[in-house]
């Protein structure tokens, strides 16, 4: 069947309000929604419009699960053939056909995305949710339940209408008709801007609504947008229910945590340097921190008997009350770097119990781009102020948002935030700003780039904000490029003190990596054949695209890998539950887009699949960093695909070698004969700075290494001013 089929099925003006169900005896475990997609959902909480769009969004994948969930409520069994329709039956499962229309869609531009184009996919979306339902619908034909399987295959993946995860976010704050909740994409099909079709549709909504909680990658970051204005101002779709489920209270539950790894006392040798004036000296020990008797109970028990080089460097210098950028490898520890300071000096300062109040004055916030991050940096806060007055509360978009008040209002110490959410309560005036102390930016650059820059600017100049000088600014991550650290100076006091350990943007070196040279069309062959290797190891797996990460989790659940997926087009209700299930075994493969890449600690992750490489090297740094935490070794296997990786190829290399890694040779080759606009290989190269910024201007440094006091030696260089 060619394309034109597929237009003229997409310009039908009726849609079937056939809802299958699918029947899960007829079906082998693993290869189904037993694994993927499940999503627990009460009927109560759906219209008819939202149970068919949770249909969109999970019976597509997750036919079976949804099916006998809903089995008995509005709809009847049907045959086989529609499961297949849905991308989980056997004609789906006929990889040829399957290979064959994936790469025929390829050609003729209709899935694009292995190029990490959104843009393009807007108009795609929009139609292949219709084509899917449609196809659906056609259960009885075998012609068409074979169509069905690769286009309910589209049509169930195709759930989200803009072209990047923050725009598709937005779609998950609302559930709208019973196509989905992602009108953009319809109203704006044949737009390929999504930006544009977002505003012709979104004119005068609420932009905030979570949208813009979403980590983006490559061009997509340029069609970011938001307008202040509160979720539930839209009057576009019901609003978002999801109340998230209260996370365990028992002790036992609260202090969980991994083992740190048998790399982890060789962080000490990972060389840290220190710029700025006057930093305090490190500490090599937590009873130097000098920190409270709880706060020192809660690190016990969390299992936390030695720093890392980090912790070592941030924590003084945060109690010294000084402005930090710090840069770590990634799994080394920063966010109880942060945390740990300043609870101290909360506890320091005799802070006193939050109470009841319609407007709740936080001492700290902290943002963070991804929903799940966010609520990660919650309960390390949660953890380590177990025991004390302090009361840490998380708000995120996806969530109902009378939830996020409900948990502000009961008092608030410690606001942990995505950036809409949190601008969308300022707004409603239920967060005061004037007792800020502490503002933290984790994943920092990110937070400071195209995506998220403009709401943090925003931020520090909401009214009652104290100016940086008169509040402690502090940001985190694994990466810093140089033109992220320029701006962050908006946010820091001029003194502010840099600490970067290791290589800045480096990856870590616990993480065996590996680059293999695979066609697009062989890349799925030979993901399944690693998987099998690899057996139940947990394992996440990167593809550039939402779309994508539903057709590959469908597809491997099909070869019966039990695979459960993470992107922005998926409820939060769905991330959450992909998240728990991945975390506990149950689902030991993770598709995810790049919202999973950043921060996530998820214990006995051993293998990163980058399955598409990103567009953007610090990407790729943070998506592999998701293996070989806190001093545990993983691998990561990355395909490169000289037809769409040339780009990434030099800055490739230089972080595999920069880690220790084999460099390929025929990688070299492409690195060497493709010419990257500003790309020096050097570690001034602008891919990544190496150090502080400032001091290529007028700086000073001064070297030490990390479990030495040696930052305490006098710095030759410090003799200049910065300010
Ligand atoms: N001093 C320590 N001793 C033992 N475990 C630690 C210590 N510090 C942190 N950890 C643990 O190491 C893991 C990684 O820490 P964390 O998530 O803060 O890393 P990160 O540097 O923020 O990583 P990323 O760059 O990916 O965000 C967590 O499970 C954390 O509890």
């Amino acid at each position: 069947m060619g394309d034109e089929d597929w237009e003229a099925e997409i310009t039908k003006p009726h849609m079937s309000s056939y809802v299958p169900v699918f029947e899960k005896d007829k079906f082998p475990p693993g290869a189904n929604g037993d694994t993927f997609n499940s999503t627990p959902t009460s009927s109560s909480e759906m219209d008819d419009g939202s149970q068919r769009d949770r249909f969109m969004r999970s019976g597509f994948a997750s036919g079976r699960s949804l099916g006998n969930r809903d089995a008995g409520e509005s709809t009847t069994r049907e045959n086989p053939p529609t499961m297949g329709g849905f991308g989980v039956g056997k004609r789906f499962g006929n990889r040829s056909f399957l290979n064959r229309k994936f790469e025929e869609g390829d050609s003729t531009g209709l899935w694009r995305e292995s190029n990490g184009n959104e843009d393009n996919q807007t108009r795609d979306r929009g139609f292949s949710r219709r084509g899917g339902y449609q196809d659906g619908s056609d259960s009885c034909s075998p012609r068409r339940g074979g169509r069905g399987s690769f286009r309910g295959c589209r049509g169930g993946f195709g759930l989200g209408s803009s072209s990047n995860e923050f725009e598709q976010d937005e779609g998950t704050q609302r559930t709208g008709g019973p196509f989905g909740s992602k009108r953009p994409a319809l109203s704006g099909a044949g737009n390929g801007d999504t930006y544009q079709s977002r505003s012709g549709n979104g004119s005068g909504r609420g932009g905030y609504k979570g949208l813009n909680e979403e980590v983006i990658t490559g061009t997509a970051k340029n069609s970011w947008k938001s307008e202040v204005e509160g979720e539930s101002t839209d009057p576009q779709g019901p609003k978002v229910t999801y109340i998230p489920p209260p996370p365990p209270e028992d002790e036992d539950s609260i202090f969980a945590h991994y083992q740190t790894g048998i790399n982890f006392d060789k962080y000490d040798t990972i060389l840290v340097e220190v710029s700025g004036h006057d930093a305090p000296p490190a500490i090599l020990t937590f009873e130097e921190a000098n920190l409270c008797q709880t706060l020192n109970n809660n690190i016990a028990k969390a299992g936390y008997t030695k720093l890392t080089p980090v912790q070592k460097y941030s924590i003084p210098i945060v109690l010294a009350g000084r402005d930090l950028m710090a840069c770590a490898q990634t799994g080394s520890g920063k966010t109880a770097a942060f945390l740990l300071p300043i609870l101290a000096h909360m506890m320091r300062d005799g802070i006193t119990a939050s109470r009841f109040k319609e407007l709740q004055e936080p001492e700290c916030i902290i943002v963070a781009p991804t929903r799940e991050l966010i609520n990660q940096i919650y309960l390390e806060a949660r953890k380590f102020s177990f025991g004390t007055c302090v009361r840490a509360v998380v708000i995120y978009g996806g969530t109902q948002l009378g939830h996020s008040i409900r948990q502000i209002v009961q008092g608030c110490n410690v606001l942990c935030a995505t950036p809409g959410r949190l601008m969308d309560i300022i707004g409603k005036e239920k967060i005061g700003l004037r007792q800020v102390k502490y503002l933290v930016l984790d994943e920092a650059d990110r937070m400071l780039d195209m995506g998220f820059g403009p709401e943090m600017k925003k931020l520090i100049s909401c009214p009652g904000m104290p100016p940086k000088e008169q509040r402690q600014t502090l940001m985190f991550s694994a990466t810093f490029p140089e033109e992220i650290q320029k701006l962050a100076a908006e946010f820091l006091k001029s003194d502010y003190l840099f600490v970067a350990v290791g290589q800045v943007g480096g990856a870590c070196r616990d993480v065996q990596q590996t680059v293999l040279q695979v066609g697009q069309y062989s890349k799925r062959e030979k993901l399944v054949e690693i998987l099998r290797n690899i057996g139940d190891e947990r394992t996440m797996v990167f593809v550039e695209t939402k779309k994508k990460a539903d057709f590959i989790a469908t597809f491997l659940c099909q070869e019966k890998i039990s695979t459960t997926s993470i992107h922005g087009d998926r409820e939060q209700r769905e991330r959450e539950q992909a998240l728990g299930d991945f975390r506990c075994g149950k689902c030991p493969v993770l598709v995810a887009t790049s919202v999973a890449a950043r921060g996530l600690d998820i214990e006995n992750v051993q293998h990163v699949i980058n399955f598409d490489l990103p567009s953007a090297i610090d990407e790729y740094v943070h998506r592999i960093g998701r293996t070989g935490r806190c001093g545990n070794t993983g691998s990561a296997v990355s395909f490169f695909d000289p037809e769409s990786d040339g780009h990434i190829a030099q800055p490739l290399v230089k972080i595999l070698s920069d880690a220790q890694q084999d460099v390929p040779a025929w990688l070299e080759e492409i690195a060497f004969s493709t010419f990257v606009p500003g790309f020096s290989g050097s570690t001034r190269g602008n891919i990544f700075a190496s150090v502080d910024t400032r001091k290529n201007f007028q700086g000073k440094s001064t070297l030490n290494t990390a479990g030495f006091s040696s930052s305490q030696t006098p710095n030759p260089v410090d003799d200049e001013s910065w300010d």
